[in-house]
């Protein structure tokens, strides 16, 4: 794994995002893989990293298992375009609001903006629970252990080590195969994969690609 212990961003840089997803109606996986060419394929959005797949207890009402992961842009939009965009796809994709915390059959949360830190009405950054939810800090610490949560201080990785991996039962690698994990003890998060060329190439915006055609840990190093 390349280490990059220098994570900031000059002015002049366009912001490197860390956006969530989960499903957990229709076809999960599907959805979310489509999910990702949606984003890859808008224009000011560079989509750089994406985790494996991780199947989730739901936090809620109950319902089924979700499928959630994380992945890691750059973008030339701004936070509320951004946020636009994703309630955008989460409609395309024939999301309805119904139950607080319900089931949904796409959910696309932004939880880092660069190191924005903003509350109002329609955003808050970074998002408000991104450090109690083990379904959102295990995919997010598998390609940016080294992010560090710009209001706490503290890494990703040190924040996911603190909520543990409850309701994490299952992690799928596009390229492996699915793990099931039968007891927290038998749960050694995967060894996120080194790309072929330290951190991997870059997707231009617009160029589709397989989720499994993206680096899995991202240097940030060698994208500023
Ligand atoms: N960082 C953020 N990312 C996404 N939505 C946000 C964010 N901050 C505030 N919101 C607002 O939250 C509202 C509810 O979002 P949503 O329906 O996805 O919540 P939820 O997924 O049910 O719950 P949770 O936010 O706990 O995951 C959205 O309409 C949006 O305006
Ligand atoms: N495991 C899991 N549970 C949830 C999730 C989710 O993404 N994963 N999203 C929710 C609404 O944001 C409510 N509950």
């Amino acid at each position: 794994m390349v280490e990059c212990t220098d994570l900031s961003i000059s002015p002049s840089d366009p912001p490197l995002v860390a956006i969530a997803l989960g499903s957990n109606l229709g076809e999960p996986l599907r959805q979310l893989r489509s999910a990702v060419q949606e984003l890859a394929q808008t224009p000011g959005i560079r989509v750089l990293a994406c985790s494996p797949w991780y199947r989730t207890a739901p936090l809620g009402p109950p319902q089924p298992d979700y499928w959630n992961g994380c992945l890691i842009a750059r973008v030339q939009l701004s936070p509320w375009a951004l946020l636009q965009r994703l309630q955008a796809i989460e409609v395309q994709f024939g999301r309805q609001r119904q139950a607080h915390w319900g089931p949904r059959t796409l959910d696309l949360d932004l939880l880092l903006y660069g190191d924005r830190v903003m509350t109002t009405a329609e955003l808050t950054l970074p998002h408000p629970r991104l450090a109690e939810r083990p379904f959102v800090l295990v995919p997010l610490a598998a390609i940016s252990p080294h992010w560090r949560h710009p209001l706490l201080g503290e890494t990703i990785q040190t924040l996911r080590e603190r909520v543990g991996d409850a309701g994490i039962i299952a992690v799928l690698s596009d390229d492996a195969g699915e793990t099931t994990f039968a007891t927290a003890a038998d749960r050694p998060l995967p060894e996120p994969r080194e790309s072929p060329e330290s951190g991997g190439t870059p997707l231009g915006s617009g160029a589709v690609a397989a989720p499994n055609q993206l680096p899995r840990i991202l240097d940030l190093s060698s994208h500023r």
